[in-house]
């Protein structure tokens, strides 16, 4: 991590935990927004009017956070308008890295080599973590946001007179159930997974992945409908999709979440498939970089060898192209 814009000490998953050994997730600290005319959001600073090719989104194809903001990059038809560098999804000693791997790409902005310079462009004293998604504004040179949660909604609504979408992520009239939702599904699933993987002891865990299942076994009773608010797909569709189509890849067996798997549950399989075929989000899921990533962190799995298995994930991929 970053301390005073120094980087100190090898990368390690958890750098804060609770006296009871639970993995605590550090805050974002930059919660700039982008709007229509610039004027400034729900927090930070304004300036930052929605303009074509002014920003730039960082991403791992590894990270479910940076995930949801590639996916709704994608299903708003923002792709044109916003331009992604994707990182090297091994993690380094010293954090996230550029070029080097298939489908990995060089920082085009300033040939950094790590994401962490990024965070001292934007502020040269950063102490905190260099995580993504980060967005860029590259007419000013300042990092707008490092919180998926925030850019999420952004891209639902900043860019509304530049490329107008029949889809809208967070209908203000369902606002508070989705929020609501959102919570329960962060802690118990999204976060949840990862709470279970970074674990330090077995209470931690224990605790952990019993809200995994618990909430999977809930989605799986709520899904009557094609999405989780029924017709309509929403920002809480984005956001559990990220976590159930890295589920049996990744967390079933990295992060010992392993009572049942996905493919387990008819609903939410099904539910999966249905979101992967909408336009535009295959292209976001890259199975190869997933996989990659998680394997490759040391703390867990010191040998770096990724697993074979299991096909069912490859399978459902393949059969809607490779990407
Ligand atoms: N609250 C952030 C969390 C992002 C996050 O934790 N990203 C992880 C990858 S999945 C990361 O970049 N970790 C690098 C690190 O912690 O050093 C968000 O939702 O945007």
């Amino acid at each position: 991590m970053l301390v005073d814009g120094k980087w100190v000490a090898n990368w390690q998953p958890v750098q804060a935990a609770d006296g009871k050994g639970r993995f605590i997730r550090q805050t974002s600290q930059f919660r700039n927004w982008i709007t229509p005319d610039g004027s400034p959001g729900p927090t930070g600073q304004g300036g930052f009017k929605a303009e074509a090719g002014r920003y730039r989104l960082y991403v791992a194809l590894i990270c479910p956070w940076a995930s949801r903001t590639l996916m709704a990059r994608s299903l708003k038809g923002l792709a044109d308008l916003i331009p992604v560098t994707v990182v090297n999804p091994t993690l380094t000693d010293e954090g996230w890295q550029f070029g080097g791997y298939p489908g990995a790409d060089e920082d085009p902005l300033f040939q950094s080599r790590y994401m962490h310079q990024i965070y001292t462009r934007a502020d040269p004293h950063y102490s905190g973590r260099a995580t993504v998604p980060v967005l860029w504004d590259m007419r000013q040179n300042v990092m707008v946001s490092n919180e998926s949660a925030d850019i999420l909604r952004m891209l639902d609504t900043a860019f509304e007179h530049l490329a107008p979408s029949a889809i809208r992520l967070y209908p203000a009239e369902i606002g508070a159930q989705i929020d609501a939702l959102n919570e329960t599904i962060y802690h118990q699933l999204n976060n949840g997974v990862y709470k279970a993987g970074f674990a330090l002891s077995q209470q931690a865990y224990d605790e952990a992945v019993t809200g995994v299942f618990q909430m999977l076994d809930q989605l799986e009773a709520r899904l009557t409908g094609d999405f989780l608010f029924g017709a309509r797909l929403t920002e809480t569709d984005i956001r559990t999709f990220v976590t159930l189509i890295r589920f049996d890849a990744a967390y079933h067996g990295l992060f010992k979440t392993n009572l049942r798997q996905i493919a387990d549950y008819p609903r939410l399989s099904a539910y999966m498939a249905r979101i992967l075929a909408l336009p535009g989000v295959r292209e976001t899921v890259n199975l190869d970089h997933i996989t990659r990533g998680y394997y490759s962190i040391k703390a867990l799995n010191p040998t770096g060898i990724r697993p074979v298995g299991p096909d069912h994930v490859a399978r459902l991929l393949n059969g809607l192209q490779a990407g």
